[in-house]
């Protein structure tokens, strides 16, 4: 495509060299760079895309977008200098692909937690009504049955509008795609036109990257401020941040609760460990989901599907037969009973929710004893450090053991991150609590102290099926070490 045609409507301070420069290939990322590429030198922040401009020209980019033009430009090569090249790589990429997200309707889903459980659900539910649809998602990406590995919660720009394309080409008419807080601030999600924007929660979390949680609620913010004014917002109107989200929005405003006035309004009529009983819209349903943190998710997905023209009954009779995404409340039980319970709760208010739905359950049983919960939980490295020992804190506060053990340590040393965990225990909680570095064996212990009919929560890790230590990923699945765990149980 020629240089010009990508920079149709796309803001401008400078240029040196033609403007007819063909470009076939667009990257951010020098590595990738092949003959004909259009360089975008974005500001990172470890490194500045702008210092390896040279060797973009070396292998052969036929164009270099950026911020800064260098004092000399070679004569064969085109230089565009913009404000914001993160923001304009999304424009770019929009032109180059063909704007496919005004040829689809794709709905966006932010907030601290529950981003993937709706973005999942809705993706279901769109499939059993009958649509060809797809993904974008912590999890996976997905084009209806295929699986493409996701990198990321929300991919770049670049990526993103390659999906989109593939989704197209496909036949897919609906994309429900994750829309994090990093991919608001970083300009992933410029150039995309949405047709609507669902908010779940916000609580603490990635104050690593955001310093001040008022800058994470802008970020939130950020993604309806963007929004259309024929699509719609949708906002849980029972977070304290829900109305803020839509302060500046164009977008249609659209709302759910489960305890005030909204567009759509739920109230739980059951809650354990079988599911989840709702009435929404004056309709009584079962669900397969379980605690009231689904009920959010559940009431979310009921609305935008309405709001995207879905029958009310169609939709909830869809609805309930579908399952939980990978990783989040799975179950894994042993022979004797004992319930291991795998969930991504990597928050201190997901890990709270999640416990709290436990301590609710693990009255009911009918054993005479009452069973004890034990928490396996672990706190990311290279992450958020204020979260660990809020977490730590929680775990103690809703169990009757916790095992502190490591949860993706990255770059930091293992013990140093569980030592800031530690300072959270209350001291009247560290005799029912151990540190165990190795998290295969956090678990076996857990099972091992484990008596039938209690419940262990390995929080933190979901679906991953890695441990990330300093830049290895080494296989790690928490249902199949628990489930490996059960069954040595036995042979003790
Ligand atoms: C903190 C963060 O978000 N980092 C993202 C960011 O990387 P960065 O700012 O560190 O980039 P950098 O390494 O400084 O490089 C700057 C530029 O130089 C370029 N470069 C670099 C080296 C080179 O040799 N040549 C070259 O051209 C890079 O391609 C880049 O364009 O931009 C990269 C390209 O898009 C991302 O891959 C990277 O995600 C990293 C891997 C990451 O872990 N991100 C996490 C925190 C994240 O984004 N998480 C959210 C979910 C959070 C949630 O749970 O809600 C997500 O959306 O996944
Ligand atoms: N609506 C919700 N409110 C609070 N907690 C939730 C909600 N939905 C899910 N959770 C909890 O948060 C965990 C993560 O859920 P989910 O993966 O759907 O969130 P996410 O926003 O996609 O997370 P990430 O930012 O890591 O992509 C779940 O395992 C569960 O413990
Ligand atoms: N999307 C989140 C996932 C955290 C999951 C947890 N297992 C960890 O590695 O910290 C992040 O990148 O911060
Ligand atoms: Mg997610």
């Amino acid at each position: 495509m020629q240089l010009s045609s990508l920079l149709y409507k796309v803001p401008l301070q400078a240029t040196a060299g033609s403007m007819d420069t063909d470009v076939t290939h667009l990257t951010m990322d020098s590595r990738r760079v092949a003959p004909g590429s259009l360089f975008i030198a974005v500001r990172g922040t470890v490194t500045d895309g702008h210092a390896y401009i040279d060797k973009a020209i070396e292998l052969g980019a036929s164009a270099i977008l950026c911020e800064a033009l260098p004092d000399q430009t070679p004569e064969h090569v085109t230089f565009v200098q913009v404000a914001d090249s993160a923001r304009t790589m999304g424009l770019v990429a929009a032109n180059f692909y063909g704007h496919p997200s005004k040829k689809i309707r794709l709905v966006g889903v932010t907030g601290t937690n529950g981003k993937t459980s709706v973005a999942t659900l809705l993706f279901r539910l769109f499939r059993s009504l009958g649509y060809r649809c797809g993904l974008l998602s912590t999890v996976q990406n997905q084009i209806d049955d295929t699986v493409i590995p996701a990198t990321h919660t929300t991919p770049d720009a670049i990526t993103t509008h390659e999906l989109l394309v593939r989704m197209l080409e496909h036949g897919c008419t609906h994309v429900f795609m994750e829309v994090s807080s990093h991919a608001v601030v970083q300009e992933r999600i410029a150039g995309l036109h949405f047709a609507g924007g669902i908010f779940t929660n916000i609580t603490h979390d990635h104050l690593d990257f955001h310093k001040t949680f008022d800058n994470y609620i802008k970020a939130k913010k950020g993604f309806f401020d963007q929004l259309p004014r024929a699509a719609f917002a949708l906002t849980n109107a029972d977070d304290k941040r829900g109305a803020v989200m839509l302060q500046n929005t164009l977008a249609r405003k659209e709302s759910y609760s489960l305890q005030t006035l909204g567009t759509f309004k739920g109230k739980i009529l059951a809650d354990g460990l079988f599911g989840l009983e709702m009435d929404i819209d004056n309709r009584q349903v079962w669900f397969k989901l379980i605690g009231r943190f689904n009920a959010y998710n559940l009431l979310a997905v009921y609305g935008a599907a309405v709001l995207l023209g879905e029958d009310p009954d169609d939709v909830l009779t869809q609805l309930s037969g579908l399952m939980p995404p990978p990783g989040r409340f799975e179950q894994v039980i042993s022979d004797d009973r004992i319930v291991g319970i795998v969930d991504y709760a990597h928050t201190p208010d997901a890990l709270q929710n999640v416990l709290e739905t436990i301590a609710e359950f693990s009255q009911e049983s009918e054993t005479g004893r009452l069973p004890q919960v034990i928490t396996v939980v672990g706190c990311g490295g290279n992450r958020d450090a204020a979260k660990r020992p809020l977490m730590a804190e929680i775990a103690c506060k809703f169990s009757q053991r916790v095992i502190l053990t490591s949860d993706n340590p990255r770059h930091e040393e293992p013990m140093a991150i569980l030592e800031q965990m530690q300072a959270g225990v209350p001291p009247i909680d560290f005799k029912k609590t151990i540190t165990i570095e190795d998290r295969r064996e956090a678990i076996e212990r857990a099972v091992a102290l484990a008596q039938p009919h209690d419940i262990i929560l390995v929080a933190g890790k979901g679906h991953e099926t890695y441990q990330e230590i300093k830049g290895v990923k080494y296989d790690f699945d928490d249902r199949l070490v628990l489930r490996e765990a059960f069954a040595n149980r036995g042979k003790a």
